[in-house]
């Protein structure tokens, strides 16, 4: 009886150590079950939701095309016919006011100082073209741009004044594009747009007073198009503006070395993919225009006085507009033509046009003068595009009743360019840093573990521990 009573108790035993055998075995494929699935949701080119989230696929909303199709033809067809369009001499001088007078905050400490902003390094640096009383240089001074001669424009020419173009105002902006008073010329191609150092309350007050005044973001349940657009259009400049800083940026002052500093990129622009996407809508709407104003664009004269240059542009300026490829794979980048639609739309242009020309001043404001060049250029740019897809009232709508100044086909084909690069700078990065997230997912998964393991070790070790093992 005794003896029954025992092996009773034995078997009992081991019934238990088996359940608590059993119990181990389900907790530990449980904690594999958590660190595989941690590791592999962190590891983005493994996890399918990870990878739709970063990824830029299908159509550019509100355009006509898709990332894929932006993305080959750029590659293909539009990068090397931009690249070499803009540095023809055509292309590569760009009349500009640069000093500010800016209509809304006077007493910004940056720019109050006309000398200042429109002061250059050593006023033997200049050839004599440029030093002509017409263009109102004063007398240089090394102090401006907040010391720091890499915000100074070079204002270098090598070629003569271009001439033989119909001088008209653009109503969407602010300049009065007449007016050649204060008007200077100045080499874009030794004017790179790249980090300046331009950055603090100065620099994030126009920022804000663009966004928050003049096209602020939109919830996401705003149906109105137009202002969708317009906070799109700034917002895919602004991401194409720090992009270019990030690509060409001081790396180490004392050695004055310049380079790319992709973590900027990916701080500002990469992490956001907002930002992405409103560049890539910035760049199809400025393509629009350009295929838009193709007649215009095909007959106008780029005459500069160096017939083997401005014959190169013009054929050049052709095959972009030609471009089998291009026709074929994005006939129509954006369609404008849905916009102002409904009895409030002539109301609503004028609107958003006031807005845009209240950015277009704002420019004024820019307390850095090659930030300011740039920026003026890119808004003037973006005020072509406009101008070319929606007419004040209607007087562009065919192409025979456009009329472009030479300042803006300048502005308008500059920008095309910015932003492709900027685009192509996306595109080139963009899988670098997916990488490197590749690379420090494992790192991030040992950390899990290693959690896991404590957690492990402190609760069901615990759990272990009491056992009747
Ligand atoms: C017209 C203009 C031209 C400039 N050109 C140059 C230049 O050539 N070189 C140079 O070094 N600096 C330039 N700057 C300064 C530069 O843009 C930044 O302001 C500066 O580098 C400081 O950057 P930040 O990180 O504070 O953010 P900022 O770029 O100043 O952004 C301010 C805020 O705007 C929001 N934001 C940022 N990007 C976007 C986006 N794409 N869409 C929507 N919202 C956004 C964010 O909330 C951010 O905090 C320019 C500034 C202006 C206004």
């Amino acid at each position: 009886m005794v003896e029954e009573t025992e092996k009773k108790n034995e078997n009992e035993k081991r019934s238990k150590r088996k359940l608590g055998g059993s119990a181990i075995g389900a907790i530990l494929v449980l904690i594999i079950a958590l660190v595989v699935t941690f590791y592999y949701t962190q590891n983005g080119k493994r996890c399918p939701c990870f990878q739709d989230s970063r990824k830029y696929t299908g159509i550019v909303e509100d355009c006509c095309c898709d990332y894929e199709t932006v993305d080959s033809i750029n590659g293909a067809v539009l990068h090397p016919l931009l690249q070499e369009l803009v540095a023809t001499p055509f292309f590569r001088y760009f009349k500009v006011k640069l000093w500010c007078d800016c209509p809304f905050w006077p007493d910004d400490g940056m720019c109050k100082l006309r000398d200042c902003s429109v002061c250059e390094c050593s006023e033997n640096e200049f050839p004599e073209l440029f030093r002509k009383p017409q263009l109102g240089l004063p007398a240089d001074d090394l102090k401006c741009q907040e010391g720091k001669p890499e915000a100074a424009v070079d204002r270098t020419l090598d070629s003569k004044v271009f001439r033989g173009w119909i001088e008209v105002d653009n109503p969407w902006t602010n300049d009065d594009e007449t007016d050649n008073g204060e008007m200077t010329y100045v080499n874009l191609l030794l004017n790179p747009e790249r980090y300046t150092g331009y950055s603090g309350p100065s620099a994030r007050r126009i920022w804000d007073a663009i966004y928050s005044e003049n096209c602020p973001k939109y919830a996401s349940g705003e149906i109105c198009q137009e202002k969708k657009v317009l906070y799109k259009l700034i917002s895919g400049l602004h991401s194409s503006i720090s992009i270019h800083i990030a690509a060409d940026y001081l790396l180490d002052e004392t050695k004055n070395l310049w380079g790319p500093y992709p973590e900027l990129m990916y701080d500002r622009v990469l992490q956001y993919p907002d930002r992405v996407r409103n560049l890539y809508f910035t760049f199809l709407f400025v393509l629009r225009a350009v295929t838009k104003a193709k007649d215009y664009l095909e007959q106008a004269e780029y005459n500069t006085g160096n017939p083997e240059e401005d014959l190169k542009a013009q054929s050049l300026m052709r095959q972009l507009l030609y471009d089998s490829k291009l026709q074929a794979a994005c006939p129509v980048p954006f369609d404008e033509a849905k916009l102002w639609k409904g009895q409030s739309g002539p109301e609503l242009k004028q609107q958003i046009q006031k807005q845009f020309r209240n950015i277009s001043a704002i420019m004024d404001c820019v307390g850095c003068e090659k930030c300011r060049l740039w920026g003026k250029l890119q808004v003037l740019g973006l005020g072509t595009a406009l101008k070319i897809l929606f007419s004040v009232d209607g007087q562009y709508s065919h192409d025979k009743h456009l009329q472009l100044q030479r300042n803006e086909v300048i502005a308008l084909v500059n920008l095309l360019n910015r932003l492709l690069e900027s685009v192509r700078l996306v595109q080139e990065v963009s899988p670098t840093f997916e990488k490197t997230m590749e690379g420090l997912s494992p790192q991030r998964a040992a950390k899990s573990i290693h959690s896991l393991i404590r957690l492990w070790k402190t609760v069901v070790g615990e759990r272990l521990r009491q056992l009747p093992l």
